[in-house]
């Protein structure tokens, strides 16, 4: 098993889906025992990012390296112990109950015939617990509401385990408690040791319970530090086109519009 956290780093990564560049000479290294928020315009590249760092997409040029390793040597199954990403889409076949979907989390960990360890067993009951969803799990999952199904998908990814935690927009369709649940949760799993990145848009979210925040804008990133260093309103301005004033209390930020 992988030392128990361990950074990613990107260098020099770039990526386009097709003949232009939607990501250009990216380097960013997230450490074990943080969380870092990635923000940005709709389209900048956040999703592509973190998919970048889940091995699903390969750079067209740089690396990314998870635990020191290239990670474009690692096999799907390595990664998929290392990396855990709770991506944007669901996937899952709609009619899978709630226990059966979180159980999928810990394939990576599993041989050939699929043999749930006693470990295995504990993971998926941990994670249903941390996910508030463990009064669901003899539901079906295409019967569930959005946060409901959101908190599904979250207690698969906590199940998988792993060093690195990749979370895409993981607040989408939650209540204000279930928003604070879920990235209280990721804090906890930074604590513990490991990298956390989540695409957020939430910006006093973002404040709060990230580390750092990395802001991208036009394929590059447009800085990278905390929030009281990031977030201000000539970056408001430059990044996301408004004109903003910024309420802040203690390490809260929350953007208002100028009228
Ligand atoms: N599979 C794909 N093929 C071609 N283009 C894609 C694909 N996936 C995303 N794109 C494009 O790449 C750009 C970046 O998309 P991405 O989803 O990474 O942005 P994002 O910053 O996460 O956006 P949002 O905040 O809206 O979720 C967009 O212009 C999108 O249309």
């Amino acid at each position: 098993m992988a030392a128990r956290g361990c950074p990613v780093i990107l260098e020099r990564l770039s990526f386009g889906y097709g003949r232009g560049r939607l990501l250009e000479d990216i380097s960013l290294s997230v450490r074990r025992g943080e969380v870092l928020a990635l923000v940005g315009p709709n389209g900048s590249g956040k999703s592509t990012l973190l998919r970048l760092m889940a091995g699903l997409l390969q750079p067209v040029a740089g690396r990314v390296l998870i635990c020191g390793e290239n990670a474009a040597r690692l096999s799907r199954r390595a990664y998929a112990r290392r990396v855990a990403l709770l991506s944007q889409q669901g996937g899952a076949p709609g009619a899978i109950r709630v226990r059966d979907l979180v159980a999928m989390g810990r394939f990576p960990h599993q041989g050939w015939l699929r043999r749930a360890s006693a470990a295995d067993r504990a993971a998926v009951a941990q994670a249903m617990e941390d996910a508030e969803v463990a009064a669901l799990a003899g539901r079906p999952v295409n019967t569930l509401s959005g946060g409901q199904a959101q908190r599904a998908r979250m207690a698969m990814t906590l199940a998988q385990g792993g060093d690195v935690l990749l979370l895409d927009e993981p607040t989408t369709y939650l209540d204000l408690r279930h928003q604070f649940g879920l990235l209280g949760r990721a804090r906890r799993a930074a604590a513990e040791g490991r990298a956390v990145v989540a695409v957020l848009h939430d910006f006093s979210l973002a404040s709060l319970y990230a580390d750092r925040l990395a802001v991208l804008h036009e394929g590059r990133l447009d800085g990278i530090g905390p929030a009281a260093q990031v977030l201000d309103a000539a970056a408001l301005a430059r990044v996301f086109g408004v004109s903003a004033r910024l309420l802040r209390d203690g390490p809260a930020i929350f953007p208002v519009p100028r009228d």
